[in-house]
């Protein structure tokens, strides 16, 4: 196998050690000794034809058996050149749609996918194909960092993930019954907004938003709120944000599995120590919380995960608590909190900045929230439904911004079909949640900052587009919608309602990416505060 990696073969052979299922049956003979003595035994020419051959009959069977979406022409091994390099995933699929249609196939290394582009076939997929769609595809990386697929977001449509999701809800629930949410956040904007206010000069406000994100997270997971200058913060959201990058444009061992065996790179013992800290601090703060577990008083998603397994223990249920274990509690924690947090500040970050660069529709917001809400008491969850301007424009920030351009990979959990095409069981899914934000059939004016594509003619909020799907949809769609939409409103109108945003006098005002992975990546920018409707925040 390795003496086959390294000849310089022609295409189709590498073709045929790249595709997984072939790969994984020569890797197991090479274990049992078999292949080194058939190759042994051959001479190069027979080993290339004999592998032509097998790869011919099954492209051909494949190409017989299924209708397949169509694509661009992809190289064995490393697929189309154009996408592993990319910068902007989500814009190369947009050129691809535009030539290909709105489902097509394209291979990225090992992986071959198909990707959804609009949202007739989105919706066919997620929505009415049931749970045809609801798996995720093994990735190594991801398999390694969340210790086994342990996790909420990369496991695969299993019994266990839904055990896990069933509780998430019930704790998510639970939490945002009472007024958590808005206490923890009043907490934490006491510390904030002073210190925003101070800055008299353009600065990042990142940290800040950071913290209000942060703080809500913590509140949810572990009941605490801190300050800005929390060593676990601190050390979080360097970690967070620095993992995010690197997964960005992913890892060269995904493209070649092998080298796990072999050498890996750099970037991966990087990313491997940041993850170990990042599990360790959730660690501590877990076996803190079981210390101190009581069931009569269940402070936060912690305590809830703690009390299902308890639970589970009193009725001597061995399966649940199998799937229960310390790794399986800790990751589902980690995956709340992970993927909480970057989507809500990169959300706010790009509100803010259309903002600062927005002057007009910026005043309607405040001056619907100096009505709704006035001067002397921050927002309330509760005027969130007579806010319906200021919904209306974070929608539209996180329509032209798309927090998550591509979301999180499905993955076919049966032979299935989208767009008139057939998509075979295990096919790898991407779903380009920009382009039908960015889809000029979709949206009129589609470059336009348009809060008012919301409203219905009485001003309300209208019902959503059909369109719009920052949080995804069916059975792998968003947990945290519920904490997320009333979270990014409270902290959006708060900012609104005590500061006036302008951009440093020769800045221009469009946005710009720095990259875009899972979530995407805006560019450092600067804004300038203006205290406004307060009297003493400095
Ligand atoms: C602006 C905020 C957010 C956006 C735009 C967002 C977007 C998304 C998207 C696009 C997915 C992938 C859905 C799919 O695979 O089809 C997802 C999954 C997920 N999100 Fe969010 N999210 C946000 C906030 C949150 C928050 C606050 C939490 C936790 C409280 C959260 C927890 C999760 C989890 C656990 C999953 C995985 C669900 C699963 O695989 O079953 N998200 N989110």
């Amino acid at each position: 196998m390795g003496y086959l990696m390294f000849i310089p073969a022609p295409p189709f052979v590498v073709a045929f050690v790249a595709d997984p299922s072939v790969y994984n049956l020569i890797q197991e003979s090479y274990k049992k000794r078999m292949l080194s003595s058939v190759i042994s035994t051959l001479n190069i020419q027979e080993v290339l034809i004999g592998l032509l051959v097998v790869l011919v009959v099954y492209k051909l069977r494949q190409r017989w058996k299924y209708n397949l979406p169509p694509g661009p022409i992809c190289w064995p091994l490393i697929g189309s050149y154009e996408v592993i390099q990319a910068k902007f995933l989500h814009e190369i699929f947009v050129k691809y749609a535009k030539k290909y249609g709105p489902v097509f196939t394209v291979s990225a290394g090992p992986y071959h996918m198909v990707v959804l582009n609009d949202v007739n076939s989105v919706t066919e997929a997620l929505v009415k194909s049931k749970a045809d769609f609801a798996d995720r595809p093994f990735i190594h990386t991801a398999h390694m960092f969340t210790e086994g697929s342990k996790d909420i977001i990369f496991a695969k449509y299993t019994p266990t993930w839904k055990l896990h999701r069933k509780i998430a809800v019930k704790a998510l629930r639970h939490y945002m019954a009472g007024n958590r949410l808005e206490e923890v956040l009043h907490a934490s904007m006491n510390i904030c907004l002073p210190l925003m206010a101070k800055e008299n000069r353009a600065f990042n406000p990142e940290n800040y938003i950071d913290l209000m994100v942060f703080n809500i997270l913590n509140g949810v997971c572990f009941g605490e709120s801190v300050e800005v200058d929390d060593p676990d913060f601190i050390k979080f959201m360097k970690l967070n944000k620095k993992m995010n990058e690197m997964t960005g444009n992913g890892f060269v061992e995904d493209m070649f599995p092998i080298m796990f065996k072999i050498w890996t790179t750099n970037k991966y013992r990087t990313m491997n120590s940041m993850n170990k800290e990042l599990i360790s601090i959730i660690k501590r703060k877990f076996e803190e919380h079981e210390e101190t577990f009581n069931k009569d008083n269940i402070r936060d998603f912690t305590d809830s995960l703690i009390l299902a397994r308890k639970e589970a223990e009193q009725e001597e249920n061995e399966e649940i608590l199998s799937q229960l274990s310390d790794t399986h509690l800790r990751q589902t924690l980690i995956g709340i909190f992970t993927a909480g947090i970057e989507t809500s500040t990169v959300t706010l970050g790009f509100a803010v900045r259309y903002m600062a660069g927005l002057p007009e529709i910026q005043s309607k917001v405040q001056e619907e929230i100096d009505r709704v809400v006035g001067k002397d008491r921050l927002p309330t969850v509760k005027d969130r439904e007579n806010l319906s301007y200021t919904e209306a424009t974070l929608h539209e920030a996180m329509r032209l911004g798309t927090p998550a351009p591509l979301g999180i990979p499905h993955s076919t959990l049966c032979d299935t079909r989208v767009g008139g095409y057939d998509v075979p069981k295990d096919t790898m899914v991407m779903i380009n949640h920009w382009a039908l934000h960015n889809d000029p059939n979709q949206w009129k004016d589609v470059n336009k900052f348009d809060p008012t594509r919301f409203l219905d003619e009485n001003g309300k909020l209208g019902k959503k587009p059909d369109s719009w799907l920052p949080f995804s949809a069916g059975r792998r769609g968003c947990l945290g919608e519920s904490v997320a939409k009333p979270e990014l409103h409270l902290i959006f109108a708060t900012i609104m309602q005590k500061f006036k945003i302008t951009l440093p006098e020769g800045t221009s005002p469009k946005i710009e990416l720095a990259g875009s992975g899972a979530v995407a990546l805006p560019a450092p920018y600067k804004v300038i505060l203006k205290e406004r409707n307060v009297d003493k925040l400095s």
